[in-house]
């Protein structure tokens, strides 16, 4: 069953242990930095709301993001494709996936996310924008030709909490015609861009 006392459980628990970790690091680069728990609620929400078939996450770290939206995926019929560069990370992220029985609906990817971004043709209902800010106006390049048209939509994490790291990307989107976008204060802020379909 999705969203089982004992799955919310041990995600609280792996949630616990990140941030115990993250607290040891003084380098940033070498700490976890997972999505808060009421964003991830919220894009577990949002993927049943949209009953997303095709999601993509760009930036795995340890999975806590990644079960989160496995989960709903198994819901919906998705299939989940993240993004992590570190490998490390994505064996971390793959254990915990099998233990809560969600790997089945995840396509675990190791490399860099440009690399990704510069081959796929595909497009995604749903994708969730998480890994190094600096890269995002590159990675929008690619982006914004594989969100779905008709009812896709991407999300940005921490565009509060680093609101000056990501505002060329937010400004080059609310000036493309084709979008609509807004910044909604949950956890550390998520900016939602979707096609407009006028
Ligand atoms: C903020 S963390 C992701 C947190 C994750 N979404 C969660 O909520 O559990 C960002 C991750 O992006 C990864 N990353 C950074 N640059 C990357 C790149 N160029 N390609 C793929 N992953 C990258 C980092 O190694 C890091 O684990």
């Amino acid at each position: 069953m999705s969203l089982s006392n004992p799955f919310l459980q041990r995600l609280n628990e792996l949630y616990q242990s990140f941030i115990k970790f993250d607290a040891t690091q003084s380098n940033r680069i070498n700490r976890y930095r997972n999505i808060e728990p009421e964003s991830a609620l919220f894009l577990a929400m949002q993927v049943r709301i949209q009953q997303s078939k095709k999601i993509l996450e760009i930036g795995t770290s340890t999975g806590y993001s990644t079960l989160w939206l496995a989960d709903a995926a198994q819901v919906t019929g998705a299939k989940v494709t993240t993004l992590e560069i570190d490998e490390k990370r994505t064996a971390q992220a793959k254990h915990y996936a099998q233990e809560l029985q969600v790997d089945d609906v995840i396509d675990f990817w190791v490399g860099d996310a440009q690399k990704f971004l510069e081959q796929t043709q595909e497009k995604y209902d749903f994708i969730l924008l998480d890994a190094e800010r600096d890269a995002y106006l590159s990675y929008w390049t690619y982006l914004q030709n594989m969100i779905q048209v008709k009812g896709g939509v991407l999300v940005v994490d921490n565009v509060i909490s680093h609101a000056a790291e990501v505002k060329s990307l937010i400004n080059e989107i609310k000036q493309d015609s084709r979008f609509m976008s807004t910044t909604l204060p949950i956890g550390a802020g998520l900016f939602i861009v979707t096609f407009k379909n006028d």
